[in-house]
């Protein structure tokens, strides 16, 4: 595992600061105006031409654009900076415009601005100066102040500051800053940055554009401004002051923190010890399509994925149509196919959806990728990393990933059957979830015994006896235990399913009761 760095663990992301991104503090700065410029025309036979500095390019914005595609704030990163502007030139030449930073962020991130007293919050700009200013006394301090928003022509400095046109243009310009930081901070105190980004951005105009430009991309949500570029010293020329020696420097972006938060909205979500096989569960019922990744050493995962199941009118789901299929650890499955693949053995191979073309048909499912035209029900499924007893003392990976299955309408326990005492893991895991929260454990709908296979020997009856003795006491258990009371006393009893996930045996049961418990869920909501 790669070492943890300082900021991270800062961060508070995840508590520890492990590399479960669901949570993540980013520093935003709008880029930095480029300065005015201080000069004047040349000409030959023209000895003392008029002013003719340009002024400096605004810096560049930062946006937040919610993006379908992303599904962690893995890309996220803890500082993001637009672009600074250009400085201005002779001759009447303005700066660049910096380019804006558009920052991607998955569909269901919550956005919110830091306030004030929050410790994790970086310093705006005008603390960051006051801060760097600290230690000086008055007059250096002005010195230091005037440097940084001033640029003098050359040997000017000292003269500049003597004359009149310049104090007055000094006031003025702290005058303007002093208004722009009090509406800044009233907008922060009324108006602070929360975002929830639940839905896509839809690009602007994209039909009609004219040929050879590139069609206007949604840019996303303004978070922080550029800095205004300086301003050339042609701007301070007056009937008194013919020649301005004087322009201004570009302003300092804005500075924000933003903490930011995933929120996964699964129907279902899976809870388990490490290595009780919830990874592989949900690439067997998703026929392999949700990508993550089984291994097994505990806390392979550890970041929540979410899949969906499809379910046919009939029952079967899209996993149970490639029958046969053994869902094996995703590494070996790499090293096996990257084998194959240098041996060539994939020249000629089928594309996925050519295979699914081939391979339906005998199944009855028509030609082609078919299964759209029978899906029936849909939900969605949510892989968690491992939960283990004191998760919430933050062993493990603590339990904060918890935070994103509140709002699931079921959870689904699945425990590792071949163990010698899979009932003590379930009581763990009941009791964790209500350690994270009070209550969250009646959202509990099923008990998954998962690994049978390796129950049962090799079929031999007494081995085979014993498998359904262990069966009938986890689901003693259960029933003693784990049966819920709700509001109006009833009495509800969790289903308790032997499976293989790694086999694909006994989903379809498994399939069925979850869509019970989604559809009934939803329809209650
Ligand atoms: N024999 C057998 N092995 C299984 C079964 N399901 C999972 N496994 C194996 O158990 C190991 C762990 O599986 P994972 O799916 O990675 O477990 P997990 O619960 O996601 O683990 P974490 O991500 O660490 O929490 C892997 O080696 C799987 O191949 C099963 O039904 N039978
Ligand atoms: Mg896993």
């Amino acid at each position: 595992m790669r070492p943890i760095a300082e900021d991270e663990k800062q961060n508070g992301s995840g508590d520890k600061g492990q590399n479960f991104l669901d949570h993540l503090i980013v520093n935003i700065r709008g880029g930095k105006g480029g300065n005015g410029c201080a000069a004047f025309h040349r000409e030959k036979f023209l000895p003392f031409g008029p002013p003719s500095g340009g002024n400096g390019g605004r810096g560049g914005d930062v946006y937040i654009l919610p993006t379908p595609e992303l599904t962690t704030l893995a890309s996220v990163t803890k500082r993001a900076r637009g672009e600074n502007g250009g400085n201005g030139q002779g001759t009447w030449q303005n700066g660049k415009n910096g380019a804006p930073l558009v920052i991607r962020v998955p569909l269901g991130t919550i956005v919110r601005e830091l306030p004030r007293n929050d410790p994790r919050r970086a310093k705006d700009e005008w603390e960051a100066e006051a801060e760097a200013l600290e230690e000086l006394d008055t007059p250096d301090k002005q010195a230091k102040m005037r440097d940084r928003r001033w640029v003098h022509y050359p040997r000017y400095s000292e003269s500049n500051v003597e004359r009149d046109a310049f104090k007055e243009a000094e006031q003025m310009l702290y005058k303007q800053e002093r208004e722009r930081r009090y509406a800044r901070r009233k907008r922060e105190l009324e108006q602070p940055i929360y975002l929830d980004l639940d839905k896509e951005m839809q690009s602007e105009d994209d039909s009609n554009v004219p040929l050879g430009l590139s069609k206007k991309e949604a840019l996303g949500y303004l978070i922080a401004s550029g800095g205004q570029g300086g301003i050339g010293n042609p701007h301070f020329h007056t009937q008194e002051n013919r020649s301005p020696k004087f322009a201004t420097r570009g302003h300092e972006g804005e500075r924000i923190t933003l903490s930011m938060e995933l929120k996964l909205l699964a129907d279902v979500g899976l809870v388990g010890m490490p290595n009780a096989g919830k990874s592989t569960l949900l690439r067997a019922l998703t026929g392999g399509r949700a990508k993550t990744e089984v291994a097994g050493y505990t806390f392979t995962t550890l970041n929540p994925v979410v899949g969906v199941v499809r379910v046919a009118a009939d029952g079967n789901f899209e996993g149970g149509l490639t029958e046969g299929m053994v869902h094996e650890e995703t590494q070996i499955e790499m090293a096996q196919t990257e084998a194959k693949m240098e041996e060539g053995a994939f020249s000629d191979a089928l594309t996925r959806n050519q295979q699914a073309h081939f391979a339906l048909p005998e199944r009855g499912y028509g030609t082609g990728h078919l299964f759209d035209v029978v899906e029936h029900f849909r939900f969605s499924i949510a892989d968690n990393p491992g939960l283990i007893s004191k998760a919430s003392e933050n062993v493990g990976l603590g339990h904060s990933f918890l935070r994103s299955m509140e709002r699931s309408l079921a959870l689904v326990y699945v425990v590792d059957f071949s163990g010698p005492a899979p009932w003590d893991e379930i009581a763990v895991l009941r009791d964790e979830l209500e350690q994270y929260l009070p209550g969250m454990s009646k959202k509990a709908r099923m008990v998954i015994a998962n690994k049978a296979d390796l129950l049962g020997g090799d079929g031999d009856d007494t081995s085979v006896e014993d498998a359904q003795l262990k069966l009938g006491r986890l689901e003693e258990f259960v029933e003693k235990e784990l049966t819920i009371v709700d509001e109006e006393g009833n009495r509800r009893c969790l289903d308790v399913v032997p499976i293989s996930a790694k086999f694909s045996q006994n989903l379809k049961q498994v399939v069925s009761l979850m869509q019970e418990y989604v559809t009934e869920a939803r329809d209650d909501r």
